[in-house]
């Protein structure tokens, strides 16, 4: 199987400029140069990807998944390290990059797909096919910068799926449009995968990822902190979203000691704190019945101390939505909390108090970290099984019962 992309060693850095010198005194001084301060948003990132492999990158925001994905594309160069790529690539990066607000959406479909390498009359042949998938109608002749930010994001994918391409770089962009649209994608996705075609996938998204990818790469701060089949990198992932911490912390700081080591939860293999069970009730429903919305929930979290030597520890839960977007995180240590201490086998009770949760599917997560150590113990969740029902009929994550009332000023 030949490599379609071949990440070598690259690290990138960006220069962040500070506010120029004020005083005649300080530009005499510095003579000219701008004040500023070395970033490095990718440091030594290597990763290949297979032809007709379909990789995804996760990361918290700001981890770096978009450089990468825009050195791969070229339109960054990398200030250290070599990128190889094989064959016609189209990306479909951050919302209406390369579109020129001037003009309409026609001529940026001209504009984008020369950019891409193709002829005026391959294009011609494309443009019917590309209207019709970004579904634009008559505003295609309208300037882009009258475009909606769904408009904007349906046409840049209709010209990347468009273009043929050997390797397709695809940012993010289903957290744009509709519904209807994000199953149009993922249908032209899957029928690149079935043609063979290489893909690289940057989502915040599990679910997405997990139906999508083969396997993906997890970035921390510029760095790839883990990669493997698609499970084992959601669960990488999460380890370091429940830690909030990363490796490039540095370990002597003590603001960091307290924080949890993500890595250790699958290298050491010494869990000396097992999370056996995972239950969440409803007060008013009680059993596996769905949550009511506003009703207080109960979490009952079995353990297993392995040791049976008591263990000091910081409690940690996170509330995912069905997107995978956290809807809730804390941890016993930043709410100023006591820590617990565990013996031998039991359950730990949260009670949850009211919670305001719209109508839809959630992701409850628990995590055990060692007081004293910082070690990430062990961690559970309820994957898209905790139903929550609501009357109302608003959406969103978030069910508000919200009064109005008109104070009438003249
Ligand atoms: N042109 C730039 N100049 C300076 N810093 C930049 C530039 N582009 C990105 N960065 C910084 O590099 C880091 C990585 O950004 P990047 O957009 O690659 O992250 P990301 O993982 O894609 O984030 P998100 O999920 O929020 O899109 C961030 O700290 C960002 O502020």
């Amino acid at each position: 199987m030949s490599i379609s992309v071949d990440v070598r060693d690259v690290s990138k850095r960006f220069r962040l400029v500070h506010d120029k010198y004020n005083s005649l005194k300080e530009r005499v001084i510095h003579a000219g140069r701008v004040p500023h301060e070395d970033f490095w948003a990718l440091q030594n990132i290597s990763l290949q990807v297979n032809e007709g492999e379909t990789v995804g990158l996760l990361g918290h925001n700001g981890s770096g998944k978009s450089t990468l994905l825009k050195c791969i594309a070229g339109i960054l160069q990398p200030t250290t390290g070599e990128i190889a790529v094989r064959g016609r690539v189209a990306s479909m990066l951050e919302l209406g990059a390369g579109f020129s607000d001037e003009l309409s959406g026609r001529a940026n479909i001209f504009l984008n797909a020369s950019l891409m390498g193709m002829s005026k009359k391959e294009i011609e042949s494309k443009i019917d096919d590309i209207i019709d998938f970004a579904e634009i109608g008559p505003f295609i002749d309208n300037q882009v910068r009258f475009y909606s930010s769904g408009m904007y994001t349906r046409l840049g994918f209709a010209v990347a799926v468009n273009m043929d391409p050997h390797i397709l770089l695809v940012d993010e962009v289903l957290a744009v449009g509709d519904e209807n649209f994000q199953r149009k994608c993922i249908d032209k996705i899957r029928s690149f995968q079935k043609e063979g075609r290489t893909i690289v996938f940057v989502s915040h998204s599990p679910d997405l990822v997990r139906s999508i990818c083969d396997r993906a790469y997890v970035l921390d701060h510029g760095k790839i902190v883990g990669q493997g089949n698609v499970q084992d990198a959601i669960s990488i992932l999460r380890d370091f979203q429940m830690a909030g911490s990363s490796l490039v912390n540095d370990p002597s700081d003590p603001a960091n000691a307290k924080k949890p080591k993500p890595s250790d939860h699958h290298n050491s293999g010494e869990k000396r704190v097992l999370i056996s069970s995972l239950e969440i009730q409803g007060e008013s429903t009680g059993g596996s019945a769905p949550l009511q919305s506003g009703d207080s929930a109960i979490l009952r979290v079995g353990y297993e101390v392995l040791n049976y030597v008591p263990t000091d520890v910081i409690f940690g839960l996170e509330i995912l939505d069905a997107k995978g977007e956290t809807v809730y995180r804390g941890d016993t240590a930043t709410l100023e909390m006591p820590p617990l201490t565990l013996v031998g086998k039991g359950n730990i009770l949260v009670r949850l108090g009211s919670l305001p949760l719209g109508e839809g599917v959630y992701s409850v997560s628990v995590s055990l970290v060692d007081l004293h150590g910082g070690t990430l113990l062990d961690w559970r969740s309820l994957d898209n099984s905790v139903k929550v029902l609501c009357q109302q009929k608003s959406s969103g994550v978030l069910a508000l019962n919200f009064t109005t009332f008109v104070e009438q000023t003249i």
